[in-house]
């Protein structure tokens, strides 16, 4: 954000009300509503979503700070003809509040976003070159494929959650993530938990991540598991909410119609500013297509950026430097967009049913340059977050098709070309031999997954040779494998 690296700020009075306390549940947590200046402009950007930044930092501080005094100034120049800055400014600001009207102050709670909001992404709203940051969930939820619960368990049960949590952050080791050919570290650590110890055996010696199996897969704590409930009980209820917002307000495309159950968790650590984990989609192998993620953070707020995965330009041909390639790129950069969400300590961002297969996300670095990060009161300079997941049955490894070097496939959604998006593979964990679709591998950094031992940042740690099997993956409306349909139905026969 240009503002941010360009001014220096002023600290921001934080005598009234932030947006987020007005927009929270009744469980308030203190170091929640303090509300740096971060905060303040993610949260009237998410509301004047055309105003520039710079303008929105400039009323925030004409307004000492005050976040709903800035709203307000804001509104009346719309309705009075007196500017915020050039009357040009003006009129994109009128635009921007006219659009957003429908997300004012007024919405009394996170958990209250109605039923009749807009089907996510409805349109995109970030510009060229621009990174978008967004707070308020119901802005959140009717742009993004995600929403999210600020202020969500007590704050003395998110507090108990840190201290169970920060012990285990010392002994986690590197997440990993294939990176075309080759495994890497990720710089970020993390750990993986199940539901109980026959879990956690069945874990190590049958799923495989990026090709090996996981050596360090614990049983799930105290503390997580009460908060597990939890986390179950209101993704469903925002799943609920969703759903109602597509046409046919049933049930979501290869979901099964029962509720999540999460039975599995990632827990990663964010140790000082500079650790983080780049763009990546996360692995669908055992979970499945459109799955469901519930990912709670505790401790240092960070920030979680997301943007579209849109199949690149065909540039072939062109010359690199000829206007058409450079427009044709430019305009794949804006079709991706960026958009930021900042992550508060006890906030619960559920990333829904589409999220994996059409976004890519990440948390970046927190530069000096845009305020680094603020240290939490128990963890420090650590974030903490939690992703729960639910391993479903049918996508455990005994039912994945095997590759010709006789292991489980890994599923993988096409993302690289127009003519087969939206499709799947199964395909060879290992990718890099003759025939492997190499451009069906999601991301820059892949997609996220394995775990590794501790190692320097970005070791190469496995590019074996794979057999380039791959075979289109197919599902029913439940998202069942279609191969698994065919065996039960021998089996119904059978019988
Ligand atoms: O730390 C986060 O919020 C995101 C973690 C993540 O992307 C993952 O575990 O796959
Ligand atoms: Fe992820």
């Amino acid at each position: 954000m240009d503002a941010f690296v360009s001014r220096k700020r002023r600290k921001v009075s934080t005598m009234d009300e932030p947006r987020h306390k007005l927009s929270a549940s009744s469980s308030n947590d203190a170091q929640d509503e303090e509300g740096s200046t971060d905060e303040k402009l993610a949260i009237l950007a998410s509301i004047f979503e055309q105003v520039p930044q710079e303008d929105l930092l400039e009323a925030l501080l004409n307004h000492d700070g005050f976040v709903e005094r800035t709203i307000h100034a804001l509104l009346e120049s719309t309705s009075s003809s007196h500017s915020v800055h050039s009357p040009s400014r003006r009129n994109r600001a009128t635009s921007g509040i006219q659009s957003s009207l429908k997300f004012t102050t007024t919405r009394p709670s996170s958990h209250s976003l109605d039923d009749t909001t807009t089907p996510a992404i409805n349109r995109p709203l970030t510009k060229k070159g621009k990174t978008l940051y967004l707070y308020s969930p119901a802005t959140i939820a009717a742009n993004t494929p995600c929403s999210i619960i600020h202020n969500f368990l007590p704050p003395t049960l998110a507090n108990d959650l840190l201290h169970e949590l920060l012990p285990e952050t010392n002994s986690f080791t590197s997440a990993t993530f294939r990176l075309f050919d080759n495994v890497v570290k990720s710089p970020h650590t993390a750990s993986f938990y199940v539901n109980s110890l026959a879990d956690a055996a069945a874990q190590k010696s049958n799923y495989l991540y990026n090709g090996s199996t996981l050596s360090d897969v614990r049983e799930i704590l105290p503390v997580m598991r009460r908060v597990s409930t939890l986390v179950e009980q209101a993704v469903n209820a925002e799943i609920a909410k969703r759903i109602k917002t597509y046409p046919g307000g049933v049930k979501l495309r290869h979901q099964p119609p029962g509720p999540w159950l999460p039975n599995a968790a990632f827990v990663n650590c964010y140790s000082g500013a500079q650790q983080n984990v780049g763009y990546h989609t996360d692995q669908l192998s055992y979970l499945g297509p459109h799955p469901v993620i519930g990912s709670l953070s505790l401790g240092v707020q960070r920030e979680f950026r997301i943007r579209r995965i849109v199949p690149p330009p065909d540039v072939e041909g062109l010359d690199p430097d000829s206007v058409e390639a450079k427009k044709l790129k430019e305009e794949y950069a804006d079709a991706q967009g960026q958009i930021s969400l900042p992550l508060p300590h006890n906030s619960l961002l559920v990333m829904h049913a589409e999220m994996q297969e059409t976004w890519k996300h990440s948390i970046a670095p927190a530069s000096s340059a845009t305020g680094g990060i603020t240290p939490h009161p128990i963890s420090g300079n650590k974030r903490v977050n939690i992703t729960y997941r639910w391993y479903r049955e049918e996508f455990s490894p005994k039912y994945t098709p095997k590759c010709r070097c006789g292991v489980p496939c890994v599923l993988k959604s096409v993302m690289r070309r127009k003519e087969t998006l939206g499709k799947y593979v199964w395909m060879c964990q290992t990718p890099g031999r003759v025939g492997e679709p190499g451009d069906m591998i999601g991301a820059e950094n892949g997609e996220l997954g394995g775990r590794g031992k501790q190692e320097e940042q970005k070791t190469k740690v496995a590019d074996g040779k794979g057999c380039g099997y791959f075979e289109w993956a197919e599902f029913d409306d439940d998202g069942v494998p279609m191969h698994l349909n065919a065996e039960r139905t021998k089996e119904t026969r059978a019988k």
